[in-house]
């Protein structure tokens, strides 16, 4: 459903992707991993049009992105939910929510019910500002958010980082129950066990390059752990 060929991209002259190819299949998930500071991030925004790409080819549902601005992508069923928070402080929680679902093609409301069937514990909070709820509440925010839009295909760049252990078991449930659903996903996630649980496939990438790639059940007989530890 996703696939990116031998893509190129950087800052500047400094160049951080080198011809990264990888593919999200239908319904399944792949797990983007490897240490700080290798790409993963610059390649998921890459993906989303907000980074340009020097080279090579990003296509979504055999459709060429190139040129794509990141919200025409998320028009096509793209649902981005970038590292750190992403949502407006000033607004509601509710009004975070509203806002999204009337900038996307279907402007159903219902789609609001249905992503806080996934996130529950934002119920009680709907009327309370973004900016001032807690960094698990903003987490399953961010993460509502996305899902208010229907994408087919859910990027989520590290879910879990930074909020406590309750949250993100919390989120790893979420996930799963998302890919039972039949949602596609690209993920990227430090944490092994995490990637372990989660994925179907996985993209390993070192300085840039893929260093291994292959399904989840082929990652736990290799040895990986030198490709993730710092
Ligand atoms: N806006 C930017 N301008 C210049 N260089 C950048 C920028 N963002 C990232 N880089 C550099 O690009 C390289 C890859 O960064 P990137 O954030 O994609 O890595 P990462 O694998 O996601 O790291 P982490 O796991 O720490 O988030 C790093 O050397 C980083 O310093």
């Amino acid at each position: 459903m996703l696939c990116v060929e031998g893509l190129e991209a950087g800052y500047g002259g400094a160049r951080v992707l080198f011809g990264v190819s990888m593919e999200v299949g239908r319904g399944r998930l792949t797990c983007v991993m490897g240490r700080g500071g290798v790409g993963k991030t610059t390649l998921l925004n890459v993906v989303m049009g907000v980074l340009p790409a020097s080279g090579g080819s990003v296509t979504f549902e055999g459709r060429s992105l190139t040129g794509l601005r990141p919200d025409e992508r998320v028009r096509l069923g793209m649902g981005y939910v970038p590292h750190g928070h992403d949502t407006f402080p000033q607004l509601s929680v509710m009004g975070n929510l509203m806002v999204t679902v009337e900038a996307s093609p279907h402007k159903d409301a219902t789609a609001v019910d249905d992503a806080l069937e996934v996130f529950p514990l934002l119920k009680p909070v709907l009327n309370r500002p973004a900016g001032s709820l807690s960094s698990g509440q903003q987490r399953r925010l961010a993460m509502a958010r996305a899902l208010v839009t229907r994408p087919r295909l859910l990027i989520l760049d590290e879910p879990a980082e930074g909020v406590e252990a309750s949250v993100v078991f919390e989120i790893g449930e979420a996930i799963e129950r998302l890919r039972a659903s039949g949602l596609a996903m690209l993920l990227v996630e430090r944490y092994l066990d995490l990637a372990l649980r989660l994925a179907d496939d996985f993209v390993i990438l070192d300085a840039g390059r893929v260093a291994r790639s292959g399904t989840a059940e082929e990652l736990k007989g290799e040895d990986v752990h030198r490709l993730l530890e710092v």
